[in-house]
């Protein structure tokens, strides 16, 4: 990056922008829907042009050391490709939650200057290939924003456009609690990165867990989102939503203070979402023997499931006996709140002390 100069470094990867945001414009038009990107990169702002319909704004960071690792102790490495899927990702979920379609990012790298040139080819690579995995298929890049910074990191805003956003608010007793995409699974991956040592030896096991553990670990590295299914829960109605990166209990719980709600999840689907995870869990557990759930593998899946962020799926509360739209599952329901502050249960218990906290000592 040091020998090449700004200029040519955007050079590297804006043709690639272009004509992305060229065939993006190119579908939408053919659906009959106004071109969003007025103006793209190349100008002092990119200029998008309204419709009827209202526009939500997010922004999300990645930090190397805090969100990635360049190269993760186990083996596997987050380059250029894996930050610009990720960074993507976590956005268009923020954009999906609010029963929005995403229309376009702004993208702001800051990378030390001997990153080599080709990490932001494969930036450039890692954003379109996610858009494309998540489903965000009007999705444009507006712009952003090159610096240079001692350790690498990159900021996302997304714009999207809704009819109705839906809020975390509005979340009414009665309502069934239902999660598209999954939990638990970045979680698992993030713990096979940094604690298990080399991943070489799944070579040995069988597909179906070698394929699990595989999984475990792309979602950690690469998360889709399912960001079509953020509208779909809008046109079905739902009361409320946010998408998973701190963990569903933590999440849930969001939901549940700004509602004024208690959740209740049914035992069954959370023993169901983590019965997948228990083969990935033995293998974390091989390496390290603890966690805070007690030390079989059943415990320690269900605490990813629990407590796990950075899938990024969608919870969404949807009105009693309404249709829950393809692509979700039902995990529980809503009750009116009985103290004085909102809880989150399962078969009886509340779950407490779950989910990621960045500034924990
Ligand atoms: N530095 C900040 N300035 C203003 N608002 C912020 C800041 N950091 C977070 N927020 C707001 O606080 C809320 C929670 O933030 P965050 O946990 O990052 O949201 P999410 O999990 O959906 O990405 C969001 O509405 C966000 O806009
Ligand atoms: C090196 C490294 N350490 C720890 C984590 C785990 N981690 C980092 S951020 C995070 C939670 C989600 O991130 P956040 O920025 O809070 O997303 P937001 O809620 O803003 O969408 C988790 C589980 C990681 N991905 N990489
Ligand atoms: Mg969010």
């Amino acid at each position: 990056m040091a020998q090449l100069g700004e200029s040519r470094v955007l050079q590297l990867f804006m043709p690639m922008l272009d004509e992305h945001n060229r065939s993006v414009i190119q579908v939408a038009s053919a659906h009959g829907q106004e071109p969003v990107l007025e103006v793209g990169p190349g100008d002092d702002c990119a200029v998008l042009t309204g419709d009827n319909r209202r526009t939500v704004i997010t922004t999300d960071t990645l930090v190397h050391g805090q969100d990635f690792l360049d190269i993760w102790p186990a083996g596997p490495r987050s380059g250029g490709y894996e930050v610009g899927w990720k960074a993507t990702t976590q956005n268009l979920a923020d954009i999906a939650a609010m029963g929005a379609e995403p229309v376009s990012l702004f993208v702001s790298l800051s990378l030390p200057p001997e990153t080599p040139y080709g990490w932001v080819e494969d930036f450039a690579r890692g954003i379109l290939d996610s858009l494309h995995a998540c489903g965000a298929t009007v999705c444009t890049v507006g712009g952003g924003d090159l610096g240079s910074a001692r350790d690498a990191s990159v900021t996302i805003t997304a714009v999207g456009r809704c009819e109705n956003p839906v809020l975390r608010s509005g979340a009414q007793p009665g309502d069934t609690v239902a999660l598209a995409g999954r939990t638990g699974w970045a979680d698992a991956g993030l713990r096979l990165l940094t604690t298990t040592g080399s991943l070489d030896s799944i070579e040995q096991l069988p597909s179906t867990e070698k394929e699990r553990i595989e999984r475990a670990v792309t979602h950690q590295l690469r998360p889709v989102s399912p960001i079509p299914a953020g509208r779909r829960a809008a046109a079905y109605g739902a009361n409320a939503m946010l998408d998973l990166s701190d963990g569903l209990v933590k999440d849930a719980r969001r939901i549940a203070e700004a509602s004024g709600v208690d959740i209740v999840f049914n035992d069954p689907a959370i023993t169901e979402l983590a019965r997948e995870l228990v083969p990935v869990a033995s293998l974390i557990l091989e390496h390290q023997p603890h966690n805070d759930h007690g030390d079989s593998a059943v415990s320690l899946a269900r605490e990813c499931v629990l407590g796990g962020g950075e899938d990024h799926g969608l919870l969404a509360c949807f009105p009693a006996g309404a249709t829950i739209p393809e692509g979700f599952v039902a995990l529980g329901s809503c009750s009116a709140q009985e103290r004085s502050a909102s809880r989150i249960l399962c078969d009886g218990y509340e779950l407490q002390n779950y989910g990621w906290e960045h500034y924990r000592a």
